[in-house]
């Protein structure tokens, strides 16, 4: 692999996710070797790679549902085997992985993102209405609370879904291609969310797309890593080695994002 050629930053910005020598294999076949990546606060990063150069491996390696073979994975300074803050991270799945006859509403899906892996069925308090309210408001998808899922539009359920990954206000934010199937206009429309996310809020992205051009548009031609077939794009918000905070919004509340409401979509 090549050694990254990120710049300092470190200095004011944490990391976030800490990939440290890292190989995964399914049976015999290799799919990450000895990898070596760090994502700061604030960075965005652009997962490129070829059908089947382990972009979603990765993904679920950082959210715990796989273990590396070797090396050390660790989320914001923590090992991820003593990792408890899931709330601290939302995670927008490939599309196939949901299943369209699933029967909830949306406002039940987006309620479904405050319970962490511990705190399932704990009862909804008021708090957590508002949040989830917030949400909904901040992906313009009030309208669509009462509706079922598997009835909308590609579009609008991706907005379900990142309404559901941002309801506990995360840090870090993961997506896995988030606008496969989805029409050009409307992925047009949920790059400029994603965009304006990471310019005006403090959050970290990782996002995995076949997109080249929205990818490339925003973050650059030049790969920050490579590994493997993998290809790492980074961008920051600002200039890295600037530790001051630019231009925040800082709660869900803020971020109503410009646009045709979802609903009419
Ligand atoms: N559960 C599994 N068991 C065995 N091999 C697997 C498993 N999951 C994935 N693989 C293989 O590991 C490799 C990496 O898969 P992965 O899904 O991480 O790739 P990807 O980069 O996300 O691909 P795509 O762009 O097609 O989504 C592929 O060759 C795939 O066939």
């Amino acid at each position: 692999m090549t050694q990254s050629t990120r710049p300092a930053g470190e200095r004011c910005h944490l990391p976030v996710v800490s990939l440290d020598n890292v190989s995964f294999h399914y049976e015999q076949r290799l799919v990450i070797e000895q990898l070596n990546f760090h994502i700061l606060q604030r960075d965005f990063v652009g997962l490129i790679g070829s059908n089947g150069a382990g972009k979603t491996t990765l993904l679920r390696m950082i959210v715990g549902l796989l273990k590396p073979d070797e090396g050390e994975v660790r989320l914001f300074g923590t090992p991820l085997s003593k990792f408890r803050d899931w709330e601290r991270i939302g995670y927008v799945p490939q599309k196939n992985a949901f299943n369209p006859l699933f029967p909830a509403t949306v406002r039940e899906v987006v309620t479904s993102g405050l319970y962490g892996r511990k705190k399932l069925f704990r009862p909804i308090g008021r708090d957590d209405k508002k949040k989830v309210d917030d949400a909904l408001h901040a992906l313009s998808i009030e309208e669509l609370a009462d509706r079922r899922i598997g009835r909308l539009s590609g579009g609008q359920q991706q907005r379900v879904f990142l309404a559901r990954a941002l309801v506990n206000g995360p840090e870090l934010l993961i997506l896995d291609e988030p606008t496969v199937g989805i029409d050009s206009e409307t992925q047009e429309h949920f790059f400029h969310m994603i965009r304006h996310m990471h310019q005006r809020h403090n959050i970290t992205f990782l996002m995995v797309s076949h997109d080249l051009d929205m990818m490339h548009a925003y973050l650059g031609y030049e790969p920050a890593q490579t590994s493997g077939k993998l290809k790492f794009y980074v961008k920051h918000t600002h200039e890295p080695d600037n530790c001051a905070e630019t231009n925040l919004a800082h709660s869900l509340r803020d971020l109503r994002l410009a646009g045709e409401p979802a609903a009419a979509r």
